[in-house]
């Protein structure tokens, strides 16, 4: 089917050679529209589309847009380390799962709740214990295990405490790195935030080279503000250099939201990641 076209913008991404696949958040960006219709611009201008929640979406009419989806959220409830919410979460990536693989997408996002257990016994502001971090560990090889028999991968997103998830404890993409390393199984990866790990950690290309092995997929936006690429502290064009000498050659996600014309951000989002 001929996608609609969107002008000269739509003209110059085409024409890019980005050495990574790039997809948007369609939570984030186009809010003036209904999702299905920011889906349908995002997959327009040439991007794959990042869903969260898919509980709150009609996933046959998101199946129905025909875009390519890159992620979505990989549970409804549950957390990685306690035993109860461990059951809960695998019994819920279950189900995300099946809508995961209706739609095409292959990778399942843990991200918040997952690891924090929000109103469960992991409460936000809790040390991780060394039971924690086992537990956490166990619940990601059954995750793993689900994983392989469905062929999707599930991604823990380092978060930040500071500003966005106060209190979250697990968040940092150190405890994250040190996780799926411990699993060690290729469907367990790093969602690599560099915004969020820009607010909790800083020193973000060395972070980069440490995650080398594990990263699944990697989001960006800039800091202050979590606006596109270009509005902020963060110099993108030498961390898409840091990917790419890393041999990193999948997906970076725009988690962002758009300093002002949407399409403009997009824009600025892939001249930042075309080398
Ligand atoms: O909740 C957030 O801040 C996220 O980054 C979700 O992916």
């Amino acid at each position: 089917m001929t996608k609609p076209f969107h002008g000269v913008l739509a003209m110059n991404q085409r024409s890019g050679s980005s050495p990574f696949t790039l997809a948007v958040c369609a939570e984030m960006v186009f809010r003036d529209l209904p999702i299905i219709e920011r889906v349908r611009r995002i997959d327009a201008l040439g991007f794959q589309v990042e869903i969260w929640d898919w509980t709150k979406h009609d996933i046959r009419a998101l199946a129905d847009t025909g875009a390519t989806f890159s992620s979505m959220t990989g549970y409804i409830d549950g957390t990685l380390a306690d035993p109860e919410g461990a059951e809960r979460l695998v019994e819920t990536a279950r189900e995300s799962i099946a809508v995961a693989t209706s739609l095409g997408i292959p990778r399942l996002n843990l991200h918040g709740t997952g690891l924090d257990g929000q109103g469960l016994p992991v409460k936000p502001g809790a040390e991780m214990t060394g039971p924690m971090w086992i537990q956490a560990a166990d619940t990601l090889r059954r995750l793993a295990d689900l994983g392989q028999q469905h062929g999707v991968t599930f991604v823990l997103e380092n978060l930040n405490a500071a500003v966005d998830h106060p209190r979250v404890p697990f968040a940092r993409a150190e405890d994250v790195l040190a996780l799926v390393a411990s699993v060690d199984r290729p469907e367990v990866r790093i969602m690599l935030d560099l915004y969020h790990a820009q607010i909790g950690e800083g020193n973000l290309v060395e972070l980069v080279r440490r995650c080398a092995p594990y990263i699944g997929e990697v989001q960006v936006a800039d800091v202050p503000g979590r606006c596109e690429p270009g509005t902020g502290e963060i110099h993108y064009p030498a961390i898409a250099r840091a990917l790419v000498e890393i041999g990193y050659s999948g997906t970076v996600g725009l988690e962002a939201w758009a300093s002002g014309d949407g399409e403009l951000a997009l824009q600025r989002f892939r001249d930042a990641f075309t080398l």
